[in-house]
């Protein structure tokens, strides 16, 4: 039996296509009563583990659970997990009622079942068209309508916001916090931060196949830092009168100074007071999109392999480049505060940007 928690867990989880690693150890956890975001570019091995979690493939080592168990062994599984890989399974001759009645006699649910779900989908006008000629965004509200037949306790989505207009996405936004505010558990990954920053509670972003962030988004949200950067004919004299204000410096390639968690008056009034001369200083805030991308940035660099991302400062469980430990039943929720040290230094958070700023998409540094 399945202990009806309401949680996925990932447990190091690996999956490989010959050469490619796709799924490299993850390990994360989805709690009951929020949306999570399953978040990273575009071949960062989202799909593969909504795959194993769904029991559609098989790991190449780790495991995937639901409430406990993995999906194949759950008892009357559509009651438990609803989920949507594709929106695009349609016959094009039927109609969106009929479609629904084939799932609902298969699962032995009464008929009604199908215009409750094209009713809670914002479908119900079209219930008599055949499929073959709906949008995208109805395909997508028909996909959902059909994972939530078995009125299940998890919903777990893929992609959902693909070919939605923005008032399909502030829909859908309503309809998953909606749906966790009833103490379900929503699951569901996108590879824009921005479309799905209003909708989810916890994010957990991908890399490259590896987990660089489980947390809260608030969390990573308050991680956001401005720092100053400075430049000076006396940088050594300048960082030792930062650190006696306990301050932080840290050097760009450039030569000048990146100070964070301070501002531009603070930098120039020590800089007064220790004589120094200043040459220019201008403030950078990273916003929650510059975040993601700092942090999945370089999965198609081409070049030689990169380290692993670094975390933000104050960040809560980072994957290959902090401690993050695979998540344990019973474990805290996501969200929970990070132990003293987790992601300390700033000074870890630039460095590679700056040097290299990889991808061109949005790459935070370069202004130094
Ligand atoms: N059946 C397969 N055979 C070979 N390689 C695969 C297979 N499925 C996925 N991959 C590879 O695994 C990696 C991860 O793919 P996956 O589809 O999981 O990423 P994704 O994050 O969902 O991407 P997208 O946002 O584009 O859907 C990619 O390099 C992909 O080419």
């Amino acid at each position: 039996m399945h202990d009806g928690s309401g949680r996925i867990l990932v447990q190091g989880l690996n999956k490989s296509f010959g050469p490619i690693n796709a799924v490299q150890n993850l390990n994360f956890s989805v709690e009951p009563g929020s949306v999570t975001g399953f978040l990273g570019p575009n071949g960062s091995g989202k799909t593969t583990t909504l795959r194993m979690i769904l029991g559609l493939i098989s790991p190449t080592a780790g495991g995937a659970f639901i409430n406990g168990q993995p999906f194949s062994r759950l008892p009357n599984p559509a009651t438990v997990v609803g989920a949507v890989l594709d929106s695009q399974g349609f016959h094009p001759g039927q109609t969106a009622r009929t479609h629904l009645r084939c799932y609902t006699a298969a699962l032995n649910l009464p008929d009604q079942q199908a215009d409750q779900v094209l009713e809670l989908v914002g479908l119900s006008s079209a219930a008599t068209r055949k499929t073959g000629g709906f949008s995208l965004g109805m395909r997508q509200r028909l996909a959902l309508a059909t994972a939530l037949i078995g009125n299940p306790q998890i919903l777990i989505l893929d992609e959902p916001a693909n070919g939605l207009d923005p008032e399909g996405i502030a829909w859908l936004r309503g309809f998953l916090k909606s749906f966790a505010s009833t103490g379900r558990t929503a699951l569901v990954s996108s590879h824009l931060l921005r479309e799905m920053e209003h909708t989810v509670d916890n994010v957990v972003i991908v890399s490259r196949g590896q987990c660089v962030y489980n947390g809260d988004l608030d969390q990573l949200r308050a991680a956001q830092q401005s720092r100053v950067l400075v430049r000076t004919a006396d940088p050594a004299t300048l960082v030792e009168a930062l650190r006696q204000s306990g301050l932080t410096a840290e050097y760009l390639p450039d030569g000048s100074l990146a100070v964070p968690g301070t501002d531009s008056k603070t930098v120039a009034d020590l800089a007064l007071g220790a004589g120094v001369a200043v040459h220019g200083m201008q403030e950078e805030n990273l916003d929650l999109e510059q975040i993601f991308f700092q942090l999945t940035t370089g999965q198609y660099s081409g070049g030689a392999p990169q380290g692993p991302p670094q975390p933000p400062q104050g960040a809560a469980q980072w994957g290959p480049g902090g401690p993050q430990q695979p998540p344990q039943p019973g474990a805290p929720p996501p969200g929970t505060p990070p132990s003293p040290g987790v992601g300390q230094g700033y000074q870890q958070v630039y460095p590679q940007q700056d040097q290299n700023n990889q991808g061109g998409n949005g790459g935070y540094g370069g202004n130094a």
